[in-house]
């Protein structure tokens, strides 16, 4: 049937015909209103353990560009923050804009960003499989990243000169030893809520944790990821992946902690 997507036909405002979630109580991305956070003295830092990092291929999924990890073991995890568990790296992929600085799917008191990296981990420690707990209420943690047009990012540069090989949809190469620590920003100070998916499934299974400082990236190597397609080889109309972000959704009643004052 109808697949779900970015367009018009099957963008975001369609997607709770398959998907009746979509309209839950605790649905992302969310605006984030700094004035309106709590800070929680308590919320330890969240501790980041990507040392031995083990990323296996860069895939092209027809709604983003998606690194994925080796998640077998606990060899890339994050633990501490708002998580009561170590959670599991399993693949990191990203949400962009057409031109300018829109694009990102958090919004901070309404400012866009150009892009926003979603590193998306596990609670290996609760759950058997990753399916498991993609769909229980604290089975996925996803660190999301802000992108800010600037000057251009030495680490992305392996993933950016990588996207030429995943064009179109449903191409996968290898993409090997990749460490993904390179794309945090200085400061680890975060928001975090209680969120979804932001594509179907759009299970609310998601502890959002974004972090408050952007990373800067250069428009030069934004423009590579509008290379890619959301359409597959053999399709006749070929469509720029880009605008693969949903808009902010209601807050229900939720509270955003900060970590930071
Ligand atoms: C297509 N995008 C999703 C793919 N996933 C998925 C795949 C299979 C099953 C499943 O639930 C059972 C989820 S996923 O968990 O890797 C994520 S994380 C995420 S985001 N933007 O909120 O960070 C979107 C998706
Ligand atoms: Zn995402």
């Amino acid at each position: 049937g109808r697949h779900w997507g970015y367009g018009e036909e099957n963008g975001p405002d369609a997607w709770h015909k398959n998907y009746p979630i979509a309209h839950g109580n605790r649905q992302s991305p969310i605006d984030i209103v700094p004035e309106d956070t709590v800070y929680d003295a308590s919320l330890p830092p969240i501790f980041v353990s990507y040392d031995h990092c083990n990323s296996i291929n860069i895939c092209n999924n027809g709604h983003s560009v998606t690194v994925e990890f080796d998640d077998t073991d606990d060899k890339t995890v994050i633990r501490a923050g708002p998580l009561d568990n170590a959670y599991r790296l399993k693949q990191f992929h990203f949400h962009w804009g057409g031109k300018g600085s829109q694009g990102s799917e958090h919004t901070v008191r309404g400012k866009t960003y150009a892009s926003e990296l979603h590193l998306v981990h596990w609670n290996a420690d609760k759950y058997k499989t990753f399916g498991e707990a993609a769909a229980a209420p604290d089975g996925l943690a996803v660190l999301g990243v802000f992108l800010e047009i600037g000057d251009e990012h030495r680490g992305l540069h392996k993933i950016t000169d990588a996207l030429y090989m995943v064009k179109f949809k449903g191409r996968v190469a290898d993409f090997k030893g990749f460490n993904p620590k390179c794309l945090l920003p200085n400061s680890l100070h975060f928001w975090t809520y209680p969120g979804s998916l932001t594509t179907p499934p759009l299970h609310e299974s998601v502890t959002w944790i974004v972090l408050k400082e952007p990373i800067i990236v250069s428009e030069k190597q934004m423009g590579k990821f509008r290379m890619l397609l959301f359409s597959g080889e053999e399709e006749e109309s070929r469509k720029c992946m880009e605008n693969n972000f949903r808009p902010p959704q209601p807050l229900k009643g939720r509270k955003v902690l900060a970590s930071f004052d």
